[in-house]
């Protein structure tokens, strides 16, 4: 082992005696959590409505009847608990910690959770950020977890790498945005799920187009959507195509997204179901 390791074997390129291989890297949730499936949601940078879709393939879920849950991992840029208008700190007992949950029952565990003003900067760095994650998985009692959906960092770097090493993820959404390099930032988040063996259940492509409520006229704001032909060429599907919808960005801003109407994810939703069946 070099002088200057990090414990980190992801980011590290030597072949020392300590190396580990991904699997051992995974870090065992509470012994009283059971969680049947975990589904990584990423996205190459911030801001394109990760936490959205997160928060939204959550809500259908639970309308289906699955026991749901959300851990945010976005520990930089929380915003999972102010979509569901929590505000609330998280109940502890003598084993572990216990989730918030969502007024329809969604699971939640987020940093802001913990903090004694939600408005206060996360100014920590990528290991203890990364510690964080690990603790929510390792620390929190998630009692009866059909489908765990794990609000990721943005990106492709240290963090996000360490979060998908330490949880057992089983399958990954990538969620884009029209502006993006659309298909330099997919093949970016396609080839490091395939590094790391996760299967890649699919895209969602935010604020694809915008539709008049008054005429119904659809427009392309940010261009012809090429989602279609990105996840051809990266051997994936699209689950879902999202519109700019003002009244999603109020349901997100008044912490009531449980409310939301649209049928844009269900598609998407049958196919995760489909791939991942929960075998009750
Ligand atoms: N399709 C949409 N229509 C309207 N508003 C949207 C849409 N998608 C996202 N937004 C709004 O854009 C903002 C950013 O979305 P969100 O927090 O989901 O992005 P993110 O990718 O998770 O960002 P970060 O990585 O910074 O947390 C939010 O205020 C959200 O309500």
């Amino acid at each position: 082992m070099s002088e200057s390791c990090t414990s980190n074997c992801s980011s590290c390129q030597q072949d020392c005696a300590s190396r580990k291989s991904p699997q051992d890297m995974i870090e065992p949730a509470h012994s009283m959590s059971s969680i049947k499936k975990v589904i990584g949601v990423v996205s190459g940078k911030g801001g394109v409505g990760k936490s959205l879709v997160t928060s939204m393939l959550a809500v259908l879920f639970n309308r289906r009847g699955y026991n749901t849950a959300v851990l945010d991992a976005d520990v930089t840029g929380p915003s999972i608990p102010k979509i569901f208008g929590i505000h609330t700190g998280i109940n502890t007992n003598e084993w572990g910690m216990l989730p918030a949950k969502s007024k329809t029952g969604i699971e939640v565990m987020s940093v802001n959770l913990l903090l004694e003003n939600e408005n206060a900067p996360v100014i920590w760095r990528g290991p203890v950020i990364a510690g964080a994650v690990k603790q929510f998985w390792t620390d929190v009692i998630w009692s009866d977890v059909d489908y765990m959906f794990v609000d990721m960092p943005p990106g492709t770097g240290d963090v996000p790498l360490t979060v998908f090493q330490s949880l057992p993820v089983d399958g990954i959404v990538i969620v884009t945005s029209p502006q993006e390099l659309v298909s330099m930032i997919v093949s970016k988040a396609v080839n490091m799920a395939k590094m790391m063996n996760i299967p890649i259940l699919g895209i969602v492509e935010n604020m694809s187009y915008f539709q008049c409520p008054d005429c119904g006229k659809i427009t392309s704001i940010f261009g012809e959507s090429r989602i279609d032909s990105v996840a051809a060429e990266n051997g994936t599907k699209v689950l879902g195509r999202l519109p700019i919808n003002p009244e999603l960005a109020r349901l997100c801003d008044d912490g009531v997204l449980e409310l939301f109407e649209g049928d844009w994810l269900n598609q998407g939703a049958d196919e995760i179901e489909k791939t991942l069946p929960i075998t009750k």
